[in-house]
């Protein structure tokens, strides 16, 4: 194979390859929703033989052969003469009966964060509604609805991650009690609560969504370790005498950020810890670009809700935090700015 050349390289002109890249945004999404619609990836655990998958799938050989190979340019699919197989990333991620299956999750996602853009003219004219749509509320009924699949999506990283931050901690050794707040199912308050056998876990969140996390906890084995607080976390108390407060992507829902700073401060034993792990919007709110355009048709929408860089920990330190270190991890969604901070005094060994 030859060197490669780039246009540039004889011109000395601008690239405008990042203009063409984004004419490849829509295909690649319209190629994921029809794989996801097919279940694709189910089909080809069973057959590599895209003619036997044709007929199963009632569509057109030739057709599903360029469809196929799209999918191969994607990297969800692999060739080899003239066969089909899944990547490890269809088969972890895109198998209906995968622990880790997002194909729904994605589905939902892709909706959510394309369907205010065809009316991009009208909102840059007029502004947000008045009254936003009804359907995209987040309210406890979309988070019932999301449930199950922010139990693949916590399996499919975000659990481990914040097991593994926990138990890097110098006070892990000495901690008792944890709170996963607006935790969702849960899978990442049992995955810390899993790494030491002293410890017990609650799991913070509104009714419909806490259902969900008690089959977790019962499929898991963990009843008695882990219990469940359910309510409004704005109205309820979410107990107190914890070591360690773990909240991840759902503090746009506090309502006043440093009051309700004020109040993990209180749930906190001395010594305890908030790790914090959101976003972190840098550059004047244009960085990183995974999170300014997945959250874009949110902000024209009006719900502007991502947190700045230093956002909540300058909000905790107001409330009496201390002892502030940063860690940032680069996920599938983007950066995650893990804010660690301490309650001054010590945890009773
Ligand atoms: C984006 S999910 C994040 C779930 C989990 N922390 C994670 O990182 O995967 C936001 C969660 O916040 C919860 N939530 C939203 N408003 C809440 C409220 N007022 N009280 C308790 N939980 C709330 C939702 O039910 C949902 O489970």
């Amino acid at each position: 194979m030859g060197n490669t050349v780039r246009l540039e390289d004889f011109s000395g002109a601008l690239s405008y390859a990042p203009l063409t890249e984004c004419l490849l945004g829509p295909i690649r999404m319209t190629l994921l929703d029809a794989a996801i619609e097919l279940k694709i990836a189910d089909h080809l655990d069973e057959s590599d033989d895209p003619d036997v998958l044709a007929a199963r799938l009632g569509v057109h050989p030739q057709n599903l052969r360029f469809f196929l190979d799209g999918l191969a340019a994607m990297g969800l699919v692999e060739k080899k003469d003239g066969r089909y197989a899944n990547t490890r990333l269809a088969q972890e991620y895109l198998r209906t009966t995968s622990d880790t299956y997002l194909g729904e999750l994605l589905t939902d996602l892709g909706k959510m964060q394309s369907c205010e853009l065809p009316q991009l003219m009208a909102l840059l004219r007029d502004g947000p509604p008045e009254k936003a749509d009804e359907s995209r509320q987040f309210d406890e009924a979309h988070w019932r609805r999301s449930a199950r699949n922010l139990a693949r999506y916590q399996r499919a990283g975000l659990a481990r991650m914040a097991a593994e931050i926990a138990a890097s901690l110098p006070e892990f050794p000495a901690m008792r009690r944890v709170l996963d707040l607006g935790g969702g199912p849960g899978v990442v308050c049992m995955e810390i609560v899993a790494s030491k056998p002293e410890l017990e876990g609650v799991i913070c969140d509104q009714p419909a969504v806490i259902e969900v996390a008690r089959e977790e906890i019962e499929s898991r084995g963990l009843t008695g370790r882990v219990t469940c607080c359910a309510g409004n976390y704005n109205e309820i108390d979410f107990g107190s005498s914890y070591d360690l407060i773990w909240a991840s992507h759902n503090l746009y829902f506090a309502k006043g950020l440093q009051d309700f700073m004020g109040r993990l401060f209180q749930g906190l034993n001395p010594g305890g810890v908030f790790i914090s792990a959101h976003e972190g919007l840098r550059n004047e709110r244009t960085g990183p670009a995974q999170c300014v355009l997945a959250r874009l048709p949110c902000a024209l929408e009006g719900r502007n809700v991502s947190f700045a860089e230093g956002e909540v920990a300058d909000a905790a330190k107001a409330a009496g935090f201390a002892g502030h270190e940063k860690r940032v991890v680069v996920s599938p969604f983007g950066e995650i700015h893990v804010d660690i901070l301490r309650k001054p005094g010590r945890l009773a060994a």
